[in-house]
């Protein structure tokens, strides 16, 4: 990679002239945004069969699978994402930026988090058209078969089961140019499908990572056909090296736009699934009366939040340059290579290349392979960049990283993200009180159940032996830092208490909350939503999106809450088709010979 003497002056020059700049360009595009959707008069309807409240993953698809069969009213919180948020390398700044993210964070998590400050953890959520997957990493993962068979247990209904939601996958997918394109049964593209899959040039040090693996008994896998431990590249929701979330593929260039009404700065009142059905009465009892809200319908709304615990593993240090030093490769050449061939680093969302899955021994006691753990290699080294990005973007402790970093500044090296993919903390969504413009109280309980802690320790030490002690790695003069992390110097380094206090220090949110609106059995107390996701004890109501998952997959959640949408939206045409008795369109059908008209399911 290019090397320049007077490198890290240039670095300070175009960062500290360009912030500026781009901060400024995009207040002037969210501006502009703003004053034509109030000025432009849309075309509106006087009524609608549908209304849908979020242009999120789920809420987008909803939106335009029904808007093919009638007039669909979407509502949505904030406005277009400006042009910067389909540039995969810019990923990381877009979050906690105001313009389109809520700007949640966690109450001071008691058990993780001490590094950061009063042990609040950042929680980015889009408030832009295409919701978080217009500010996501754009990683595609399905998750485990068991996922899905335990959805199916857990609400009695098939249909959530592996080989049912497995065509709601494919059918999102218009085309796939991704790592595995031998695989036609997982990926061929449906004629129905919006989702472009890929992934492009940039993979340094993945073969070494997969490999590494290999050495240590592990396969090398897709990871989405069908999942098991193992290592493997990663593709990304990405067309020809930008962004394609949902506001890409469905809302900028709306299929049916004469169907489609989209009402953007329109926010119903009352923020995300959870806290918008607590405000309208429906929630625990006992907690509405405390802020003030009449309860309507007594339902665990709130309760049984889970999300995907991240420890970040640095620094490693590496003697080739194999990896991004922002100080060095923050080049025309890189940006050249983006803007002319869509290739290149900043395709690639903070340089995360390759990643795995991993059973803990707790899992391998039960004699199942349901991994646990997810590792990722993210290919930056050690810049002043990344720690004050890092404190930024993520409300670390600047002086914390500081001194982690300080010894290593300017090296290469790289990052190994240590996740845990089937927690078993669980947290709560409260109300603080009735004012639907208050941040509700997110409390994800993170690290709470000693099994989670014991799990991420296993993923710790298993990491560094990849980083350090394996072949590939070995052979780039690999190193972990020695240097014990401020707080955890009294435990002997390396030793499994040192790493409970390093995970408790190092440990954030992956950004993948769920099940705050769980779908379950009717009688099940912690149901919010039947399996077709019907609110209970409600008529007309669904919620669709990632807080219905019974349990968090083992995956990133982008995907299956696409696939929510997905089924969400036939469940409703299956129902409508029911109610309406409609047969003058093409795409309508007689079904048999009932004399019933039922529409196509798209
Ligand atoms: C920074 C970040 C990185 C991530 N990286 C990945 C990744 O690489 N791969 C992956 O698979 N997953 C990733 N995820 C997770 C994934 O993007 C989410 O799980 C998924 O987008 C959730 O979809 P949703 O439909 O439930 O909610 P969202 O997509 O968040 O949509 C909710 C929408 O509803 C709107 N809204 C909320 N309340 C109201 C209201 N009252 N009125 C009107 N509108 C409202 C919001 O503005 C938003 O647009 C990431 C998430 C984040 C935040």
């Amino acid at each position: 990679m290019p090397q320049c003497s007077c490198a890290l002056l240039f670095y300070y020059f175009i960062f500290f002239s360009t912030t500026p700049l781009i901060l400024f360009f995009s207040a002037i595009d969210y501006y502009t945004d703003y004053f034509q959707n109030v000025f432009v008069t849309e075309p509106k309807f006087n009524e609608y069969d549908f209304i849908v409240v979020g242009a999120g993953s789920a809420g987008a698809v909803v939106a335009h699978r029904l808007s093919n069969h009638g007039k669909v009213l979407l509502l949505e919180a904030g406005g277009s994402p400006n042009p910067l948020h389909s540039f995969p390398g810019h990923a990381y700044g877009l979050i906690s930026k105001p313009e389109i993210d809520w700007g949640y964070k966690t109450v001071p998590q008691k058990n993780s988090s001490l590094a950061f400050k009063n042990q609040e953890v950042f929680w980015p959520r889009g408030k832009v058209l295409g919701g978080s997957s217009s500010v996501n990493f754009m990683f595609y993962l399905r998750g485990h078969p068991l996922d899905y068979e335990n959805w199916s247990n857990i609400t009695g209904d098939e249909g959530w089961s592996w080989d049912n939601v497995l065509p709601y996958f494919k059918k999102s997918i218009s085309q796939y140019k991704g790592e595995h394109q031998t695989n036609e049964d997982q990926y061929k593209g449906s004629e129905y499908g919006f989702l472009h899959i890929e992934s492009k040039n940039f993979k340094n040090l993945a073969r070494e990572f997969i490999e590494a693996g290999k050495e240590l008994g592990y396969d090398e896998i897709d990871a989405n056909g069908p999942q098991k431990s193992g290592f493997g590249h990663l593709d990304r929701n990405e067309r020809d090296g930008a962004r394609y979330g949902t506001y890409s593929a469905l809302l900028k260039n709306p299929k049916h736009p004469k169907n489609l009404v989209i009402s953007k700065y329109s926010q119903a009142v009352k923020i995300d699934s959870a806290k918008l059905l607590m405000l309208s009465g429906i929630g625990p009892k006992e907690h509405l009366k405390s802020v003030g809200i009449k309860p309507l319908v007594d339902l665990p709304v709130g309760k049984n939040l889970q999300d995907h615990v991240l420890s970040v593993l640095l620094p490693f240090v590496i003697e080739k340059p194999l990896s991004i030093v922002a100080e060095r490769d923050f080049t025309v050449e890189y940006f050249m290579e983006y803007f002319m061939k869509g290739d290149g680093p900043w395709t690639c969302p903070l340089m995360i290349t390759s990643q795995a899955f991993i059973s803990s021994s707790q899992v391998k006691q039960q004699g199942i392979d349901w991994p646990d753990i997810q590792l990722y290699i993210v290919a930056v080294g050690n810049s002043v960049a990344g720690a004050l990005t890092l404190s930024e973007a993520q409300n670390y402790k600047k002086d914390f990283l500081d001194k982690i970093y300080e010894p290593y500044l300017g090296t290469d090296g790289f990052v190994i993200l240590n996740t845990l993919g089937r927690p078993k903390s669980v947290g709560e969504i409260t109300l603080k009180d009735k004012n639907p413009f208050s941040h509700p109280n997110i409390d994800p309980h993170y690290l709470e159940h000693p099994e989670d802690l014991a799990a991420l320790v296993e993923g710790a030490k298993l990491a560094v032996k990849i980083g350090s002690e394996t072949t590939p790695f070995r052979n780039l003069n690999a190193t972990f830092s020695d240097i014990p992390i401020p707080g955890c110097e009294a435990y002997k380094f390396k030793s499994t208490e040192y790493w409970e206090c390093y995970i408790r220090y190092f440990s954030t949110s992956l950004w993948h909350p769920t099940s705050s609106c769980r779908m379950g059995k009717a009688d099940d107390p912690r149901s919010v939503v039947d399996s077709k996701l019907r609110v209970l004890k409600t008529r007309n109501l669904r919620v669709i999106d990632a807080s219905v998952m019974p349990v968090i997959v083992n995956a990133n959640t982008n995907a299956p809450t696409i696939m929510i949408g997905e089924k969400g939206a036939d469940f409703i045409l299956e129902h409508w088709a029911q109610q309406k008795l409609v047969c003058d369109g093409k795409d309508y059908y007689l079904y048999k010979d009932a004399n019933k008209c039922y529409y196509l399911s798209y």
